[in-house]
């Protein structure tokens, strides 16, 4: 039977792509949309007045919206029993929190990036962070989004960091220096730098770089397009119908070891 998706942050900039990516999918059926502001929208599905009302007539939720809304749409996706795919970054210690008290209720996929490339990118950077000692190789995570993005650094930025630093077997609170202005003093040895550049309609990209005395390797990831990340998001809802409660990434949905 077709998978029913319903689109939170359907008038967004990820959402109206996911309109069309649902609407593509033979596997899937697009149920409706959710939107605080109904008015003079076209949108070629129905909008409901509350996520609750979406999620009761839907299997999975694909949630591109705001950090804010993380408390409010875990409640009603768990009391409508609906998976959630989500991709809003931006998200708060405690919300997290939320987010993983929610998938012991319900299927989560959650990813700060539904690119495929940007989950190997990690896996390498984090290869790379292992391999090369961090005493004599800076690592420095740079990042450039379009001038609307409301958060900083980007989740996918947050994600490699994270990812690099557990390599490293360190916390990334720890050694995370971000936004350096001022006498910052000289950099700290096994620091992982983040810088967030914001500049007219880039769709978003991600460097990271190591540097020696002697040497540097850069990494880096380049979205042409958004519709990269709704069809992810669609994979990954898809994937989702099948499976248990629980809090999975798009490592999972990629099904890599
Ligand atoms: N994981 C990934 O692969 C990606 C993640 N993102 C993340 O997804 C999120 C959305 O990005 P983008 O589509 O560019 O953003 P937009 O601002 O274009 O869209 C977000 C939509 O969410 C709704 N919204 C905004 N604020 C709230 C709120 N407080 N409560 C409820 N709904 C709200 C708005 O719809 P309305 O006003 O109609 O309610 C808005 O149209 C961001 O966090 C971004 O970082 C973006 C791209 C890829
Ligand atoms: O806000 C965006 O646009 C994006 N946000 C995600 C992030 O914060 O990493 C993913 C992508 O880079 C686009």
């Amino acid at each position: 039977m077709a998978t029913k998706i319903g689109i939170a942050g359907i008038t967004g900039r990820v959402g109206t792509l996911l309109v069309h990516e649902v609407l593509a999918t033979t596997e899937a059926v697009l149920v409706g949309g959710y939107s605080r502001n109904k008015e003079g929208k076209n949108i070629p599905t129905p909008l409901f007045q509350t996520l609750a009302e979406l999620a009761a007539v839907c299997d999975v939720v694909i949630d591109f919206t705001h950090a804010s809304t993380i408390n409010q749409h875990a409640k009603a996706l768990v009391q409508t029993q609906c998976a959630w795919i989500l991709g809003t970054t931006g998200i708060s210690p405690a919300d997290q929190k939320e987010i993983v008290k929610a998938s012991h209720k319900i299927a989560i996929v959650q990813a700060s990036n539904f690119s495929a490339g940007v989950v190997l990118a990690t896996r390498i950077a984090a290869q790379l962070a292992k391999a090369l000692p961090a005493s004599s190789y800076d690592i420095e995570i740079v990042e450039s989004h379009h001038r609307q993005k409301v958060d900083a650094p980007s989740g996918t930025a947050l994600s490699m960091g994270k990812a690099i630093a557990e390599a490293r077997g360190i916390e990334l609170d720890s050694m995370r220096e971000s936004g350096r202005d001022g006498i910052t003093g000289p950099r700290k040895t096994g620091a992982i730098g983040f810088s967030s550049l914001r500049a007219g309609q880039i769709i978003g990209e991600h460097e990271v770089s190591f540097t020696s005395a002697d040497e540097q390797i850069i990494l880096t990831h380049k979205a042409f397009n958004r519709s990269l990340f709704a069809k992810g998001a669609v994979q990954a809802a898809l994937w989702s119908k099948s499976h248990r409660p629980g809090l999975y990434s798009m490592e999972n949905v990629l099904e890599l070891e």
